[in-house]
């Protein structure tokens, strides 16, 4: 039986969950972001801000070596690991003790990235949230699916999602093939687009906030963040995804007015989120 929401103010204020005073950063999770590539360093930094600046307590990146200095000079409040190469990023190493990884943003498909992601997914069981060329590169290899834990969410837009599941012919017939794709490998889905719709098995859950000034570089790497950081602090995925894209998408109505449509920027949703969350304040 399938079942469609609407993710309305209600939907997302019963899910909100205020920090609470005694709050520390162990309570409020670290994540760890893992992306970036020669050029592409940016959308690791949009993804790091938008994951504490969505509450998350800690954040470290994994970048290939030539993000060292850039995300230490954005951003203070992240720490950073470096891949051994300065370009890409050839073997993931970690023993942080972190509760959600965001990965895949600007992190490109160099044969060595596309292995050390497939070795990454082999020994990974926290909860993850996987965007971008980390799409991407499971779109190169279908049979690396098999290894995704059911802890997973995967954020494409429309193109990244045809090149996963293939094309389809309509809107029902894609949430069908997505439906499917779900159950398959138990993991939710957020298909990004106008609008934006999460898919989980047989549910389907349709935003209601968000607007064109959306369409802009880096909107889709900063919900990643914003997920991550919410499933940080304890959200669970849907929950998490719910959450993160009504947020995300509301920051662009809460900002039109003084940004116009054409000057919103994904530096933008960061700033408006503050006031985002405020809206649903308990
Ligand atoms: N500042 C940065 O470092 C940025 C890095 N980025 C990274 O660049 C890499 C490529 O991402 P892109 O999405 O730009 O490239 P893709 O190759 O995934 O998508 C671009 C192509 O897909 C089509 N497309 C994009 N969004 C679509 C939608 N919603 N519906 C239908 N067609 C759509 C476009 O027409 C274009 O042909 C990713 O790893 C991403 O994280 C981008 O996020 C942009 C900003
Ligand atoms: N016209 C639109 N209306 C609402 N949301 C939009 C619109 N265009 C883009 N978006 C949103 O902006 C984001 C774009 O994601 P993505 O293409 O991955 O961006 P990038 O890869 O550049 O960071 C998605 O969350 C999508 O839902
Ligand atoms: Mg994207």
């Amino acid at each position: 039986m399938e079942k469609y929401f609407y993710i309305d103010y209600e939907q997302a204020k019963r899910r909100f969950k205020p920090i609470v005073n005694q709050a520390h950063k162990g309570i409020q999770g670290h994540a760890l972001i893992i992306g970036g590539s020669y050029g592409k360093i940016g959308s690791v930094c949009l993804s790091a801000k938008a994951c504490l600046k969505s509450g998350a307590g800690l954040v470290t990146v994994y970048v290939p070596k030539c993000g060292y200095e850039i995300v230490q000079t954005v951003m203070p409040e992240v720490m950073v690991l470096t891949d051994e190469c300065n370009e890409y990023i050839s073997s993931i190493q970690t023993t942080l003790s972190i509760q959600v990884i965001g990965m895949g943003m600007g992190m490109g498909l160099h044969k060595e990235t596309q292995q050390a992601f497939f070795q990454f997914l082999k020994m990974n069981y926290l909860p993850i949230v996987i965007d971008a060329d980390g799409l991407n590169i499971l779109s190169e290899n279908k049979t690396w699916l098999e290894n995704l834990s059911d802890k997973t969410v995967l954020t494409p837009h429309r193109k990244e999602l045809e090149r996963l599941i293939g094309i389809w012919e309509s809107q029902e017939q894609m949430l069908e093939m997505v439906k499917e794709f779900s159950k398959k490998y138990n993991i939710v889905i957020v298909v990004k687009g106008a609008p934006t719709m999460i898919v989980y098995k047989n549910d389907v859950y349709v935003n209601t906030t968000g607007n064109q000034a959306l369409a802009t570089a880096g909107s889709g790497d900063v919900l990643t963040g914003i997920i991550t950081g919410l499933i940080a602090q304890g959200y669970d995925m849907i929950d998490a995804a719910i959450l993160g894209v009504y947020l995300h998408g509301l920051t662009a109505d809460l900002a039109v007015h003084e940004t116009s449509y054409n000057s919103f920027i994904a530096s933008d949703i960061i700033q408006y989120l503050g006031k985002a969350f405020l809206t649903l304040k308990k």
